[in-house]
């Protein structure tokens, strides 16, 4: 759909959310792999409150296979609706796509190991 560059009116911004929060929502129900995704961060999450570790490499990280992974379900959504059949190209868009979420997942699991594996292991060695 056509903008008209009213970006700044929040009625505008509302709907545009609504939209981004229904598209979570689709991806959220048809998608395995997101939910395990959503709650694999919702534990990350929880475990830098208790292990008291800086929040902003876990929140960048989950964001990131988050984001990847919605955009792999909208170039999945896009190939299916222009070719039906197998194509070649069809495959390269969808492997790449996936590359991707395999690449931003291997990125995040070093991440959270580096951030939250040192303080874990000291808590599960010396208790709490
Ligand atoms: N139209 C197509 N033409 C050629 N190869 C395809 C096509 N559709 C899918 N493939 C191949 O099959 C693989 C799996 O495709 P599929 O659409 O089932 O996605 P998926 O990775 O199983 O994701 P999901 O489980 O989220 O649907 C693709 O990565 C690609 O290699």
């Amino acid at each position: 759909m056509r903008s008209d560059g009213s970006a700044l009116s929040p009625r505008r911004w509302w709907r545009s959310a609504g939209f981004a929060v229904s598209g979570l929502r689709h991806v959220y129900r048809t998608q395995a792999n997101f939910r395990i995704e959503v709650w694999a961060a919702a534990l990350a999450l929880s475990l830098t409150w208790v292990l008291h570790t800086p929040p902003a490499p876990i929140v960048l990280a989950c964001a990131l296979v988050l984001s990847v992974e919605l955009l792999n379900t909208a170039v999945e959504a896009v190939v299916d609706l222009a070719t039906p059949e197998l194509h070649p190209l069809a495959k390269v868009a969808k492997d790449a796509a996936a590359g991707a979420v395999l690449l931003a997942s291997l990125g995040a699991l070093l991440v959270g190991c580096s951030v939250l594996g040192p303080p874990l292991l000291a808590l599960i060695r010396h208790g709490a």
